[in-house]
């Protein structure tokens, strides 16, 4: 990240900075040409050089051109020319030796003179507006104002031209420093060079920029250089601020992210178990512990537990239906089925002994014809409520398997103590005294029952067994009804008179 938005952003500003601070030194440089500009024009605009160029004022040399003069006001050359051009008088430090010498001519002491002559009164020439311009000079560069000599207050026509030259060397580049609080670098430059306005070499930056010069193959550059110290400094600060804020960034995170997995992700998780172990036992765990949350997930258990709590009882309902006749309340033909194979099965891999009954209310026909199918349901109803209580009492299944009919079931029962049951069963319905005035076999209601036994050694399927209990109970009909009969091989089936059939 701090290689892609950051670094460019710091270098785009650190280049911002030392681009403002190199145009303040050509600022500098911009005011110092104006300076000398203004000193030239000092000089040319005064009575005393208006004269002096018109051979009126011989001692004007004299009184004015000194070497500490010139030493002090920096300049390396004054040249006087006449109104066509041509030298009038020189005055000049030489830039090797500083030699002070003044003449009329570009020769002997003053032959060094000869270049910045040359482009003086080129520029003279050619430009006789231009009044200021840089020298790529011989060693240093040079700035050069140009002014024409008028009298004092500008009137009369030029009587010739007046030119000072400062050469921009070591010590006038120190002025600069000192001024601007800048280093400043100046050198001479073919214009056809490409140069790069900024530059970083290790702990520096570098910035210059191309002047002309009044030769235009030749440019001086003016560059500046800041430390880097600061820059640095920041970017160090900001890859510690990088690095920590990616640290924090990574640990809150981290944080949020085990604080999903411990608020959403695992009661989520324990959500979808409990959801798969509605069958198990373990389910009642998981939802008491989802059920006290507080939160969303709470709510949703609470409500998956309340919709599981009623689907187990509406499964319970439906099993209770499915198993058990809606009149009496008794087991139905179901599960006593169910029931007789369980039983018929223990009692084989136990070798015990196994009885089956079958019960059916005598004449009920002439019961529901006499009293109407109502009562024929209550008196249903109290039968099977005896039947119950003794079935309770004597730990066996009772069931109601057919319209008037019932079926027992006595596991680890002999034949004999089946027996012994039945005639129990047998008496207490008759005991109920439920008037049955049609009935031709007693004034109240009375059972016929029909036993079949299971002896351990015997093996045998439960069709047989209930068909035995079957045959017994067609021989008790048969031999008159309200009676007791354990199944005997020997028992054939007899035709069974019932008043209302044909004989
Ligand atoms: N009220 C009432 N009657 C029923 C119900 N289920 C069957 N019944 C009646 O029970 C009677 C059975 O008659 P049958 O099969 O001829 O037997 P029965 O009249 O009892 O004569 P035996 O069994 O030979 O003594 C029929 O009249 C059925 O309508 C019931 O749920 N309620």
């Amino acid at each position: 990240m701090s290689k892609w938005f950051i670094l460019p952003a710091l270098h785009k500003e650190e280049r911002g900075i030392i681009g403002q601070e190199l145009k303040r030194v050509e600022r500098s440089f911009f005011l110092a040409q104006q300076e000398l500009l203004a000193q030239a024009r000092d000089w040319a605009n005064w009575d005393d050089t208006y004269e002096f160029v018109q051979d009126n004022y011989p001692r004007y040399a004299e009184v004015n051109f000194s070497p500490e003069m010139m030493t002090e006001m920096r300049y390396q050359l004054i040249a006087f020319f006449n109104a066509d051009g041509e030298v009038y008088y020189l005055s000049g430090l030489a830039p090797d030796d500083n030699h002070f010498a003044t003449c009329t001519h570009v020769v002997d002491a003053c032959a060094w003179m000869a270049p910045f002559i040359d482009s003086i009164q080129l520029s003279i020439e050619n430009n006789p507006d231009q009044q200021d311009f840089l020298f790529p000079g011989i060693n240093s560069p040079a700035m050069v104002a140009i002014t024409p000599i008028l009298r004092t207050d500008s009137s009369g026509p030029s009587t010739g031209w007046l030119a000072k030259v400062r050469l921009m060397d070591g010590k006038w580049i120190k002025q600069m420093e000192n001024v601007t609080g800048l280093p400043i670098t100046i050198d001479r430059q073919l214009t056809a060079q490409a140069t790069p306005s900024t530059t970083i070499k290790g702990d520096t930056i570098y910035a210059q920029h191309l002047l002309p010069t009044n030769v235009p193959a030749i440019s001086i550059t003016v560059g500046t250089q800041l430390n880097r110290t600061h820059y640095l400094a920041s970017l160090d600060t900001i890859r510690y601020v990088l690095i920590w804020t990616a640290c924090l960034m990574l640990f809150v995170i981290g944080f949020v992210l085990w604080l999903m997995e411990r608020i959403i992700l695992k009661p989520l998780k324990s959500l979808s178990i409990f959801a798969r172990q509605t069958s198990g036992e373990n389910s009642q765990l998981d939802s008491a512990l989802l059920c006290q949350r507080n939160d969303e997930i709470g709510m949703l258990a609470r409500s998956f537990d309340q919709q599981l709590t009623r689907q187990r009882e509406l499964n319970a309902e439906l099993l209770n239906l499915s198993t058990h006749d809606s009149l009496t309340g008794l087991p139905n033909r179901r599960l006593f089925d169910q029931q007789l194979k369980a039983d018929i099965h223990e009692t084989q891999a136990l070798h015990q002994p196994l009885a089956a009954m079958m019960l059916d209310i005598d004449h009920f026909k002439l019961f529901n014809d006499h009293y109407g199918h109502q009562k024929g349901d209550e008196c249903l109803q109290q039968v099977a409520k005896a039947l119950q209580r003794i079935a309770t009492d004597h730990d066996f299944l009772i069931a109601r398997t057919g319209g008037e009919e019932f079926s027992a079931l006595l596991p680890n029962t002999s034949a004999q103590r089946a027996e012994q049951i039945g005639y129990l069963l047998h008496h207490t319905v008759a005991n109920l005294k439920l008037a049955h005035k049609a009935s031709p076999v007693a004034p109240h209601v009375t059972i016929s029952v029909g036993i079949g036994s299971l002896d351990e050694s015997i093996d045998i399927s439960p069709s047989a067994l209930m068909s035995n209990a079957d045959q017994a109970l067609y021989s008790a009909k048969a031999a008159g009804r309200h009676q007791v009969i354990v199944f005997k091989p020997s028992i054939a089936r007899t035709s069974v008179h019932t008043p209302d059939a044909p004989l």
